[in-house]
């Protein structure tokens, strides 16, 4: 598991090292220096003559860039640093200077902005050193124009000429929430000292971060982290794998209130993904005719009442404001999804609620049922509670929007997207498994019903636990991206076959664990 610890949590714990004497810059700039160096051995043979570019802020991200380019620059490596403010880290300028390293002072010559971007574009490595932790505000002044014109010099290309090492962030991103309100150089990798930041996990700025590299420096972070992301060994080590006195109840049974005669493809997604996942059971209730075609891909499925450890309400089922154009408002899936959140509101079994579900809810629900909306489902959900918010808006601060919707309702919220945010109560998780080919439709259904198998299988401790609901959904999330991944690598996927991958991807995640 990857933890993120927010700034203010950073700083607390450097301050008793700092003042014991501790050279936590030093052992930052140090592994700085030796995975720049690990990187260029990775690309070319020979590292003497090699152009280091540093990008040099006021404060002490500057300072480790400097550090490090010092240590470089002792190596044989040509290092130039490029001071974008009229100070700079005092102990950082005397060791890249005395190790034979140039310095520009741009700040004093803006004209220049254009020929040093250039130059640098050109080079072997670019370290971003500009702001870490401590920068206010999207990024100003000279930075922002060195940052906008180097930007155009790679082609606006990621993986194209220099390869940019951000320095513990890539500089003018939130460090504690991920927002990108200026311009930001689009990283290839990131080391970032002491813990992650939220902010490198968080999209947007996740997307800027490329490879990233958590440096320990000795840091003692005390309580709990501000974010989490899941490791494939995570999943595998907590995945329910029955033993030999299990049968099929104590697996687990979905109940799954999907599909309408409109969108009867979300029923027979998300059941074939719960089915698939490993539950002991799906039973199927909604519309008959989509029931056939629900048995007509799973035979396995039940379409008779009984036993449920795990709901999943909503796939294929329009909101409750629009017309399916067969039963009036909704038809019958929407009629059995109502009465059935209603009483399961109540009761004490956990719930994945999804697409036209969303619309039925009536806060306040449990923290074991959990939502799952993407960006524009967000959008009408927070809308309906009173928030003045968009769907950019959601995009631009996810975090920040799934935690309100997990205070406004209670539930467990899962925001899908190119990066997969949950927040339950007792923390959010951030994940990032997925292929973009998965975004195509029907992959949210197969979600759904994965999810309601995972809920199924640990029903009774889901409810008794209120965190675990956000841990296995951040789970589901990622065994959706590995599936994903497995089902067609590097190409596109069709999300029947996500769901039909899905057996290979949980047996790997558990032999691997
Ligand atoms: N303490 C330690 O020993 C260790 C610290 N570590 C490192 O220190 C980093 C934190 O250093 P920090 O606190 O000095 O702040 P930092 O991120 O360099 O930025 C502040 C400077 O930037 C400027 N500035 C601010 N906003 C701006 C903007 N929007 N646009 C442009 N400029 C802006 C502002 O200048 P001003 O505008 O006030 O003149 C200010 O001087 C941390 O990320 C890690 O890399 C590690 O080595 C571990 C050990
Ligand atoms: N750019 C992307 N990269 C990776 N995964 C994505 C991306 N965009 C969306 N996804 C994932 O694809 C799925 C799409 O679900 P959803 O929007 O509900 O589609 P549908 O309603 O058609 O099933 C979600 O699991 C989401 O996290
Ligand atoms: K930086």
């Amino acid at each position: 598991m990857i933890e993120a610890w927010n700034a203010a949590d950073v700083r607390a714990a450097e301050a008793p090292l700092l003042e014991a004497g501790e050279p936590l810059m030093e052992r930052a700039s140090f592994a700085l220096a030796m995975q720049v160096l690990a990187d260029l051995r990775a690309r070319r043979r020979h590292l003497r003559g090699a152009r280091v570019v540093l990008l040099v802020g006021a404060g002490n991200n500057g300072g480790d860039a400097l550090h490090a380019g010092g240590v470089l620059a002792r190596r044989g490596l040509a290092v130039t640093a490029v001071l974008v403010s009229e100070r700079a880290h005092t102990g950082g300028l005397a060791a890249l200077r005395s190790a034979g390293g140039r310095v520009v002072e741009l700040f004093a010559d803006p004209a220049r902005t254009a020929a040093v971007a250039a130059d640098a574009a050109s080079a072997d490595v670019v370290l971003d050193g500009m702001v870490g932790i401590g920068a206010r505000g999207a990024l100003r002044g000279p930075a922002a124009d060195l940052v906008t014109a180097l930007t155009d010099a790679r082609g606006g290309r990621r993986g194209s000429g220099a390869r940019v090492v951000a320095v513990d962030l890539p500089s003018g991103i939130g460090a504690d929430d991920g927002t990108v309100d200026g311009p930001v150089l689009p990283a290839d990798r990131t080391v970032t000292f002491g813990a992650a930041k939220p902010g490198l996990l968080l999209p947007p700025a996740a997307h800027l971060v490329g490879e990233l590299t958590v440096v320990d420096i000795g840091l003692s972070l005390e309580g709990a982290p501000a974010l989490r992301r899941l490791e494939a060994v995570d999943v595998g080590r907590a995945w329910p794998v029955p033993g030999p006195t299990d049968q099929k109840y104590s697996r687990g049974v979905v109940g799954l209130v999907a599909g309408t005669s409109t969108y009867p493809g979300a029923a027979v997604l998300s059941a074939s993904a719960a089915v698939r996942a490993g539950a002991g059971m799906v039973r199927y209730r909604g519309p008959g005719a989509v029931g056939h075609a629900v048995l007509a891909a799973r035979p396995e499925v039940v379409a008779a009442p009984g036993r449920v450890q795990s709901w999943v309400v909503g796939p294929g089922v329009p909101p409750s404001d629009e017309d399916d154009g067969q039963h009036g408002r909704g038809g019958g899936g929407l009629a059995a999804a109502r009465g059935d959140l209603g009483g399961m509101s109540q009761g004490a079994t956990p719930a994945v609620v999804d697409a036209g579900g969303l619309s039925l809810l009536e806060p306040p629900c449990p923290p074991w049922f959990v939502l799952t909306p993407h960006a524009g489902e967000l959008e009408t959900l927070l809308r309906r509670h009173g928030e003045d918010v968009h769907r950019r808006d959601v995009e631009a601060a996810p975090l920040r929007w799934a935690r309100r919707a997990h205070e406004l309702t209670g539930a467990t919220v899962l925001l899908k997207g190119g990066v997969t945010v949950v927040v339950g109560p007792s923390g959010a998780y951030a994940q990032a498994d997925a292929p973009a080919w998965l975004s195509t439709a029907g992959a949210g259904d197969v979600l759904a019903g994965l999810l309601g198998a995972m809920l199924a299988a640990r029903s009774a401790e889901v409810v008794e636990r209120p965190g675990l609901a956000a841990e296995i959904a951040a789970a589901a999330a990622l065994v959706h991206g590995r599936a994903a991944e497995r089902a067609n690598p590097g190409g596109p996927v069709a999300a029947l076959d996500v769901a039909d991958a899905l057996p290979a991807t949980v047996a790997s995640l558990v032999a691997q664990a």
